[in-house]
């Protein structure tokens, strides 16, 4: 990073922010100019039905699926073209719709691998021991996203929701600043639901973070700041006691949600 750059980014106090985002596949736009920017340490939700965009945002975001117009600036450093490893190492993270886990290990060697895999030291084909700064790491993350108590047991044994909260925990592995969490409710059961809440609403307050949720109760009790997307545009931006209660909102949200 240029000293200009770097002073730029320092001063800044947006985590996240994008100007004129666009992507296309073939024929169809799915996030069409989209601009707007979260401040550090903010929590904000995503709202639109199915197809709204919010997904293919995520994947400019992490460099998944690059811009096809548009900047994209992380803590004012402009990471438009940066590959995603790139992106990770300066402190950006997400989670995906689809599980991404290690089934056959069990839950502490998952955060331990994530631990490491965000690391800039080389990975040891020798097992560590307990005391090791990763092991250590991947315990206080177990206990982060209350799966202390199965830190033991393989994924494959583990509830859905358990599941969802280890993917959680290795989104949080390194130093994140900024966690891009793809409906992290999805197919949760009531109680679930709730301890997710408690999870996201612990997580330390200098991790700003995006949320896609299509459970309004969720979106908008962690999330300080709601976008509402539509047909891949940002439709409506506020907060979440006048998004929940605006009909144009309803209208479209609910008309096109699922599950
Ligand atoms: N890799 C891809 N190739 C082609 N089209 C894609 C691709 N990814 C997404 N799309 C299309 O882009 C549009 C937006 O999809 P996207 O998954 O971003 O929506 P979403 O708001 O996240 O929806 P959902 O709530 O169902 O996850 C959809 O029409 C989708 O079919």
């Amino acid at each position: 990073m240029q000293r200009a750059e770097r002073l730029k980014s320092v001063a800044s106090s947006n985590a996240l922010e994008l100007s004129g985002v666009s992507r296309v596949f073939g024929a169809l736009v799915a996030v069409d100019n989209v601009t707007f920017s979260v401040t550090a340490g903010e929590r904000r939700a995503i709202l639109g039905s199915n197809g709204a965009g919010k997904t293919t945002l995520f994947n400019t975001i992490t460099g998944d699926f690059p811009p096809s117009n548009g900047r994209i600036r992380f803590f004012g450093e402009d990471i438009t073209e940066l590959p995603p490893y790139e992106r990770i190492r300066r402190g950006l993270r997400r989670t995906y719709q689809n599980s991404q886990l290690f089934r056959g290990l069990p839950v502490l060697d998952n955060l331990y691998l994530a631990v490491r895999g965000v690391g800039r030291r080389r990975m040891s084909l020798l097992r560590p021991g307990e005391d090791h700064p990763a092991r250590i790491a991947a315990r206080q993350l177990a206990h982060a996203i209350h799966l202390e108590e199965v830190a033991d047991r393989p994924v494959s044994e583990l509830s859905h929701g358990q599941q969802r909260q280890l993917e959680i925990g290795m989104a949080l592995a390194g130093a994140p600043r900024f966690i891009l969490f793809d409906e992290p409710a999805a197919g949760l059961s009531p109680a679930e639901r709730r301890e997710l809440v408690d999870i996201l609403k612990a997580l330390p307050s200098h991790i700003g973070f995006i949320i896609i949720e299509h459970d309004l109760a969720v979106a908008l009790q962690v999330a300080e700041t709601v976008t509402v997307m539509h047909q891949g545009r940002v439709f409506k931006h506020g907060l979440p006691a006048d998004i929940e209660t605006d009909p144009e909102v309803q209208k479209i949200y609910l008309g096109g949600r699922h599950g």
